[in-house]
């Protein structure tokens, strides 16, 4: 037995999150590292899936709108999420997706912004869709786009700024970006901050209230487990809500729905970040999926991440054939999400082989990516998954 799978049981044996795994529908074969693209499923969603559709919808029909709490479910929902990412309650709506949510918080935001700022930088390292939807937004609205890396934003930001759209940690690198410093910059430049945070909600603290962020918007599939497609959220910081003018403003937003009004008067609160009919099914499959949350916090989480992305790494470099893998993730816990990306000339052919021998990570263009979900991944599984790596670059020719 290697010192390293050795150490690995001991982790796991004092792993305060450790029995958290069995809320999920997962096998002991496989180790799932992909969990910051396609989060597992909660073991006690099904069941409630079947109620809402066989009860809710099949018997209750229409009634279900107001008995069965549909209508409210963004703004109730929104309120489960907000403790995970910092945010007191009232602040955040599910709905949509991120890509929708990024084009309202990007418009927002030059309208909060008001005149004269005329330009929105955006981390140019982004997930692609962030950079297309702002590109198209700054069209629309007569704002340039300014392209930095995230890490030269603060310096940047002047009085021609309107906002800043930022990933909270790099998709693919997971290297965190430094949400208070950069948003502390920004609004001594009199600009606004607006925070992808799908790489962070559900992973480590965010802090949106504490770190006075703007507008933020995230999804639920990744580490909040709420499946495939699930809603998005956008985050509207309260002082900010009275002149939330949405782009978007559908007529669940408004103030009185069913009054049938031909003239837009918007609701108060993170309801104004609603659109239209809300995707109900995914919506309470997300909400049953944040139940296993409870009792744990973001705090454990975080540790646990960090602890298990540093032993991910530790063996990488003690099992991996020389010059075959070069980790991009930073070593710096300050500056690490909680997933580990390594550059690998022959990732094409590797995670295939990964994949077909249980070892699920994800495949970006010359990048071996892996999510590490603490709630569910355990450390004899990480060593296990870099044990594998190592037998399969090893018989894997070098590109
Ligand atoms: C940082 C980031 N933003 C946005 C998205 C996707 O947006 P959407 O949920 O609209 O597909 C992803 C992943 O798919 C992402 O990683
Ligand atoms: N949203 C996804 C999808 O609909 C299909 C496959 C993957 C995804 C992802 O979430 C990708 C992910 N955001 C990434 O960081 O690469």
């Amino acid at each position: 037995m290697s010192d390293l799978y050795e150490r690995a049981l001991e982790l796991d044996a004092a792993d305060p999150l450790a029995g958290h795994r069995a809320k999920f529908a997962l096998d002991e074969e496989t180790v799932y590292l992909d969990g910051n693209s396609l989060g597992a499923l909660p073991a006690h969603v099904p069941a409630r899936m079947a109620d809402v559709i066989g009860r809710e919808w099949g018997e209750l029909r229409i009634r279900s709108w107001d008995e069965s709490g549909w209508w409210t479910a963004p703004e109730r929902i929104g309120d489960r999420i907000a403790p995970l990412v910092g945010a007191a309650a009232g602040q955040i709506v599910a709905g949509d997706s991120t890509s929708v949510n990024v084009f309202k918080a990007v418009v927002a935001a030059t309208r909060l912004a008001g005149e004269g700022r005329d330009e929105i930088l955006v981390d140019a390292s982004t997930f692609p869709t962030d950079g297309y939807i702002a590109e198209s937004a700054a069209r629309m609205t007569g704002h340039r786009i300014v392209g930095l890396d995230p890490a030269d934003i603060p310096a940047a930001a002047n009085e021609r700024t309107a906002l800043a759209l930022v990933n909270h940690v790099d998709y693919r690198t997971g290297r965190l970006h430094d949400l208070p410093g950069t948003t502390a910059a920004l609004h001594a430049a009199g600009a606004l901050a607006v925070w992808d945070v799908c790489h962070s909600a559900g992973a480590l603290p965010v802090g949106l209230d504490a770190h006075g962020v703007d507008l933020a918007v995230g999804c639920t599939y990744k580490y909040l487990n709420g499946g495939p497609g699930a809603p998005a959220f956008l985050y509207v910081a309260e002082r900010h809500q009275d002149r939330f003018d949405s782009p978007l403003p559908g007529w669940t937003s408004h103030a009185e729905p069913f009054g049938m009004d031909s003239g837009y008067r918007p609701a108060g609160g993170a309801v104004r970040g609603r659109v239209g009919t809300p995707d109900i099914l995914s919506m309470l499959a997300l909400e049953a999926a944040l139940d296993v949350w409870d009792g744990v916090t973001i705090d454990a989480v975080r540790a646990k991440s960090l602890a298990l992305t540093d032993l991910f790494l530790e063996c990488v470099r003690a099992y991996v054939p020389e010059g075959r893998v070069t980790p991009i993730t930073p070593e710096a816990h300050g500056e690490r999400g909680s997933q580990v990306g390594l550059a690998c000339a022959d990732a094409a052919a590797v995670m295939p082989e990964l994949i077909r021998r249980g070892v699920v990570g994800d495949l970006r263009p010359g990048l071996l990516r892996f999510g590490f979900t603490p709630l569910y991944v355990g450390f004899a599984e990480t060593e296990k998954a870099a044990r594998v790596l190592a037998d399969v670059l090893a018989e894997t020719p070098a590109a």
